[in-house]
């Protein structure tokens, strides 16, 4: 176990989240100035112009830079697994990390690509989280606790941030957050997550189903919602989201469980994600129906359904070559290219 965060209490983080750094406009003024002198028809590199933007917006910097991103996974074991929603056993989470360690994890192969740090954060995997469908997932003081440890986990210098996670059983987890936060139909939220099979898709939509019932009274507060249908590496995510915004880091969010940690700072305000884009949509049905919500249009969709933050991991490619271009290429004065009149 490894929570060595300070608490906060639930009204100490909403403090924080109202005294966030605005983004920096003059920044972004900067690049699209100099991209304007790029030898390049103007708006010929789509969407690679805005990531630099945004880059430049976050960081308060004309010339942002990704020089040191780093993967962090955050993964927790969750009691509603009892119900029979996840194909796997528990201890594959443990497992799954001792992979990480060895180097035979898809995400390392991505991370050494790529060039990208990695982390793994253990959140009391020998302790599940209480089974939602009954029980909150964590009290007040343990979820404040995990937000600040996520918040801790975000130092020593990096320049972009890449969610990840692993935990048996967290789709069911990120479904009920999604239920409880956006109504509708349980069964609209609840996708195969590893690839649980008809009997099991049953049993999983009756769970969120349940979980959200008898937490219903509660469902207005965002943080409330964490910490009742949340788990660890969802409450130490949105803690991680927070502090990337309040040190100026860039967040690049992973598939449908990251979401689920952004979506309840969305609903704080919508501002706490500006910081943040989506790597990627995910094969899980309703990833692309929250990314709506959240406003975030997709670098990648690739039929993903992995976690470990391994689509994310892979759209720092995409952002790599945005700003490699915005700083590598020629002006128009520099190439001796003739500019349109
Ligand atoms: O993030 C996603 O889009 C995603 C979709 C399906 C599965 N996962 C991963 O699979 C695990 C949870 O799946 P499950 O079926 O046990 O709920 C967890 O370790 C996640 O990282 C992740
Ligand atoms: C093997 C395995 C690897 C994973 N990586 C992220 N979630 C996972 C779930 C399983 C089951």
């Amino acid at each position: 176990m490894a929570l060595a965060g300070t608490a906060l209490p639930f009204d100490d983080i909403r403090d924080l989240a109202r005294a966030m750094p605005a983004l920096d406009s003059e920044a972004v003024a900067k690049v699209r100035q100099r991209d304007s002198q790029l030898t390049k028809p103007p708006g010929s590199l789509g969407r690679l112009e805005s990531l630099v933007e945004w880059l430049a917006a976050v960081q308060g910097k004309a010339t942002p830079t990704v020089s040191r991103p780093l993967v962090a996974i955050f993964a927790g074991n969750h009691g509603v697994v009892a119900r029979g929603v996840s194909p796997y056993p528990q201890e594959v989470t443990r497992q799954m990390l001792e992979n990480f360690s060895a180097g035979g994890a898809a995400i390392n192969q991505i991370c050494t690509t790529f060039d990208l740090g990695l982390k793994v954060f253990d959140l009391a995997l020998d302790i599940p989280t209480g089974d939602i469908t009954v029980e909150a997932a964590l009290d007040e003081k343990a979820c404040a606790a995990t937000m600040a440890f996520g918040m801790e986990a975000v130092s020593g210098g990096i320049d972009l941030l890449v969610l990840g996670e692993m935990g048996i059983g967290n789709t069911t987890i990120a479904a009920a957050i999604y239920h409880a936060l956006y109504g509708g139909e349980a069964g609209h939220w609840v996708g195969r997550g590893t690839g649980i099979d008809d009997a099991g898709l049953v049993r999983k939509t009756a769970a969120v189903r349940d979980a959200v019932a008898f937490h219903q009274s509660h469902v207005k507060d965002p943080l409330e919602v964490l910490r009742r249908l949340g788990g660890r590496e969802i409450a130490a995510m949105a803690g991680a989201i927070l502090a990337a915004r309040s040190q100026r880091i860039p967040v690049v969010l992973d598939g449908y469980v990251v979401c689920a940690a952004a979506a309840v700072l969305h609903a704080m305000d919508p501002a706490l994600l500006d910081h943040c884009v989506s790597g990627h949509v995910s094969a899980e049905g309703a990833h692309a129906d929250v990314l709506a919500r959240l406003g975030k249009k997709p670098l990648l969709d690739l039929g993903m359904r992995l976690g470990e933050g391994s689509g994310a991991a892979l759209a720092v490619s995409l952002i790599k070559a945005a700003l490699a271009c915005h700083t590598g290429m020629a002006t128009f004065a520099q190439a001796g290219v003739t500019d349109k009149a």
